[in-house]
């Protein structure tokens, strides 16, 4: 990550969210409450693998808040795991879901294994393990689950069959399952469809003309590669893309339809460097300083930071991912006039179709296709239309607008249903 700090996703988070706090006037004791989390679960997760000997892996789940609604939240699946990454992730879901108005609160979770170095029946083992040991503190009136980082609607197809043994058949326990098992239209591409679109209002906003504007993303993952689809359907052009093992520039941008439909990104057998199949090797970091248009972190947290944000060149950054910017980097970039997209405006599409799901699984009925794409646009249109007019209004930044509405309602929801 090059930074000389480590990287504290939890002082990340908090330091965000005292920031709104101090502008909407809150008191000591509710930013106390705004920041602790309401329930955190931990707990072993022994595995056999399959050459027989023990594993022993850790399965985090914290709640953070429901006042707006039931716990929502990804889960997440890589080495990083632990609780500061769940717990500032936790939170960030309570501020996501409370700026795009959906009637949920913040949970995030997960297992502190690579999901590339265990076997499809190991990672099913222990995803079923995962939510047995959860027990009753999940359920579709208490914590939802959905896919992040390393899970996928296989994982989401896992959870559900596991929960339903003991509770009966009970689809809206998690979302992002596949289509053919209660899943919702549009949901495995919703992030990265509501990265495209809360990226080009932004770009409008700043005067950017996206077509032809040049676009670099850390992340060929579900997110990364969805947002890069739908960048290119607006005729922007893909210029850099990258995954864990590395990145690849091409001043000529990529074809992205033939890559992500690619037989090598279907089996996930490539890296982002073999996909492309032309330009020339970059590091992840170089990637983050191109001269580009657009700069869309989708992957992991802290990329941008206190020792590269002076040299980031980019006109906009889109946050695809979660927490890619530390404190200290949003500041230099507020300083230096680089408008930022936050995380919790522009990733919200993921959480906005899980909602779909769930009311959708709640009624036992689907909606067509064409319903779940105009619903996401117009629910992350009038989020976006609230920042824009907040930061005109006050003077602050997007992350700082998105945060006031965000807390502001969280607090008001905490104030009415009384202590
Ligand atoms: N899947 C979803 O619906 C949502 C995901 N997010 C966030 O978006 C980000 C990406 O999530 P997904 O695309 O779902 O994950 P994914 O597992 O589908 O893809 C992750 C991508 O990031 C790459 N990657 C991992 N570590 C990296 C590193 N250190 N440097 C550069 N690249 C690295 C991986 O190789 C892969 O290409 C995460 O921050 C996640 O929390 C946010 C909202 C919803
Ligand atoms: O779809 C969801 O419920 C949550 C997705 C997620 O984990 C996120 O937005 O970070």
């Amino acid at each position: 990550m090059n930074s000389t700090k480590t990287y504290n996703p939890q002082q990340c988070a908090d330091s965000y969210l005292a920031q709104a706090l101090r502008r909407i006037g809150a008191s000591e004791a509710m930013e106390h409450l705004l920041q602790a989390s309401y329930r955190e679960i931990k707990f072993e997760l022994p595995l056999i693998r399959k050459d027989g000997s023990l594993a022993v892996f850790h399965g985090y789940r914290v709640q953070h808040n429901h006042s707006r609604g039931p716990f929502k939240g990804g889960i997440r699946y890589h080495p990083s795991v632990n609780w500061e990454h769940s717990h500032a992730l936790a939170s960030i879901m309570t501020w996501k879901t409370a700026l795009v108005d959906i009637p949920f609160g913040g949970a995030k979770g997960g297992i502190d294994c690579d999901p590339c170095a265990l076997s499809s029946s190991e990672l099913e083992t222990l995803t079923k393990r995962f939510i047995i040991k959860l027990g009753p503190l999940v359920g579709p009136d208490q914590d939802i689950l959905a896919p992040d980082m390393g899970t996928n609607a296989q994982t989401m197809a896992w959870l559900y069959d596991a929960y339903s043994q003991g509770e009966g058949d009970e689809p809206a326990v998690v979302t992002g399952k596949p289509v053919g098992l209660g899943g919702s239209y549009g949901r495995a591409e919703a992030t990265g469809r509501g990265v495209a679109m809360v990226a080009a209002w932004a770009a409008q906003a700043e005067k950017l003309n996206l077509t032809g504007a040049t676009v670099a993303i850390q992340g060929f993952g579900n997110v990364g590669s969805c947002a890069a689809r739908f960048l290119a359907e607006r005729g922007a052009k893909v210029v850099a893309i990258s995954d864990v093992r590395g990145g690849v520039y091409s001043g000529d941008g990529f074809d992205i339809e033939t890559i992500v439909h690619s037989k090598e990104a279907e089996e996930k057998s490539a890296s982002a460097l073999e996909l492309a199949r032309k330009g020339e090797a970059i590091s992840n970091e170089e990637l983050l300083t191109l001269e580009v248009d657009l700069l869309i972190p989708a992957a992991v947290g802290g990329v941008l930071h206190e020792n590269n944000a002076d040299q980031v060149k980019a006109r906009l950054i889109v946050e695809g991912g979660n927490l890619p910017t530390t404190c200290e980097a949003a500041e230099i970039f507020r300083d230096r006039g680089i408008p930022v997209a936050p995380d919790i405006l522009a990733n919200a599409g993921g959480v906005t179709v899980s909602y779909f799901e769930w009311a959708q699984n709640l009624q036992r009925y689907r909606w067509e296709r064409e319903t779940v794409h105009q619903r996401l646009e117009k629910t992350l249109k009038k989020a976006w239309d609230n920042v824009r007019k907040k930061a005109e209004e006050d003077s602050l930044s997007y992350r700082e607008a998105a945060y006031v509405i965000a807390t502001g309602r969280v607090k008001h929801a905490i104030e009415l249903r009384g202590f």
